[in-house]
């Protein structure tokens, strides 16, 4: 048996300053005509993924890319090809998009889009868009539950552009189970009305009953599912190595955390992953997005984008902050 026949493709999602990014629809007498897709096409032999984003995106409409970074990599098999698309955020480029194969353009908010129907392959990718590039994680080990709280109430205050939190992971480890419980029921209460997503840790069991928006594992727990559990709609797991990031591959996370990418207290002694054992992990390629994890501020969410991650998840510089 010969292994199945690999087309390579390269695809870039445009992003401007405003979280707004572009679908162009696919032109009359391609396979899929009519569907939204990200633009880009096929990798040519001797490309990488970058060269043929560039070339397709001059080819396809006009633009000269000035800055893009690798995201996410999904491999999806339609009737006619297995593809393996490669994904890039652009967030650069010189000339406005131009339709020069009758395409159309639509700029899209993430979670709201207003075209239809999307490439199958897409799905996972649209998910992606809506996660934030600084995931925080609770710090009431550290601060004490109070003066969290305290901060917690502060971020869901402000509004989203300003340091307003809308995604968090609530992950305190050191409380007994009943404590955490007690914690939840009332980190939800406050997080609802702001529209902030609450995912629990390590109890999918008890995400599930108090209605949170997700859940986030360990990869040692992940490993006992089966498959991706129902009922939850966001799923993250934290990773270490390729191994475990294999691990959030086959439950279907829709996030994983990689690290810890520098020393941190929180962890003292372990040898930290640096960027290049970062990068060298998200270079496989993952369909979900990777967040670097472990003594990290704003500061580097554009150096963990420049290594193939999404952005940084937080514990304590979340909670810093005036
Ligand atoms: N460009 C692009 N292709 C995608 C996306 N999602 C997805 O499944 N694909 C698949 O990737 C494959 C290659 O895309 P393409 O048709 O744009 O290739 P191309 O620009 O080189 O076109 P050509 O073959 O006419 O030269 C197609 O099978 C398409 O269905 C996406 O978001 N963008
Ligand atoms: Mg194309």
């Amino acid at each position: 048996m010969t292994a199945p026949r690999i087309t390579h493709v390269a695809a870039g999602i445009l992003l401007r300053p405003d979280g707004t990014f572009l679908l162009g629809s696919r032109p009359a007498g391609k396979p899929y005509a009519g569907y939204w897709e990200f633009p880009g096409g096929k990798l040519e032999a001797g490309e990488t993924g970058l060269d043929a984003l560039k070339r397709e995106l001059h080819e396809e409409m006009g633009i000269t890319v000035t800055a893009a970074t690798p995201w996410l990599v999904q491999t999806f098999t339609y009737p006619h090809a297995t593809v393996r698309l490669q994904f890039f955020r652009v967030t650069g480029w010189d000339g406005e998009p131009q339709p020069h194969e009758g395409q159309s353009f639509a700029w899209q908010t993430p979670g709201a889009l207003n075209v239809s129907p999307i490439l199958p392959a897409n799905g996972p990718i649209l998910r992606g868009l809506a996660l934030p590039p600084v995931l925080a994680l609770s710090n009431a080990a550290g601060l004490g539950i109070d003066a969290w709280l305290a901060r917690l109430d502060q971020r869901l205050a402000r509004p989203p552009g300003q340091g307003g939190l809308r995604w968090l992971v609530l992950r305190e480890p050191q409380l007994a189970a009943d404590d955490y419980r007690a914690l939840a029921t009332g980190v939800l209460d406050r997080c609802r009305p702001h529209g902030c997503r609450v995912l629990l840790h390590g109890d999918l069991a008890l995400a599930q009953q108090l209605g949170a928006d997700g859940v986030h594992l360990p990869a040692r727990t992940a490993a006992a599912l089966l498959r991706r559990p129902r009922g939850i709609d966001w799923l993250g797991v934290s990773t270490h190595d390729a191994a475990e990031l294999a691990v959030a591959q086959r439950v279907g996370a829709d996030y994983a955390l990689l690290g810890h990418v520098a020393e941190t207290a929180s962890h003292p002694g372990q040898p930290a992953l640096g960027w290049d054992g970062f990068a060298a992990l998200t270079m496989a390629g993952w369909p979900f997005p990777v967040y670097a994890i472990g003594g990290m501020g704003d500061d580097d969410i554009a150096t963990a984008q420049a290594h193939g991650g999404h952005g940084v998840a937080q514990l304590s510089a979340a909670w810093s902050r005036a």
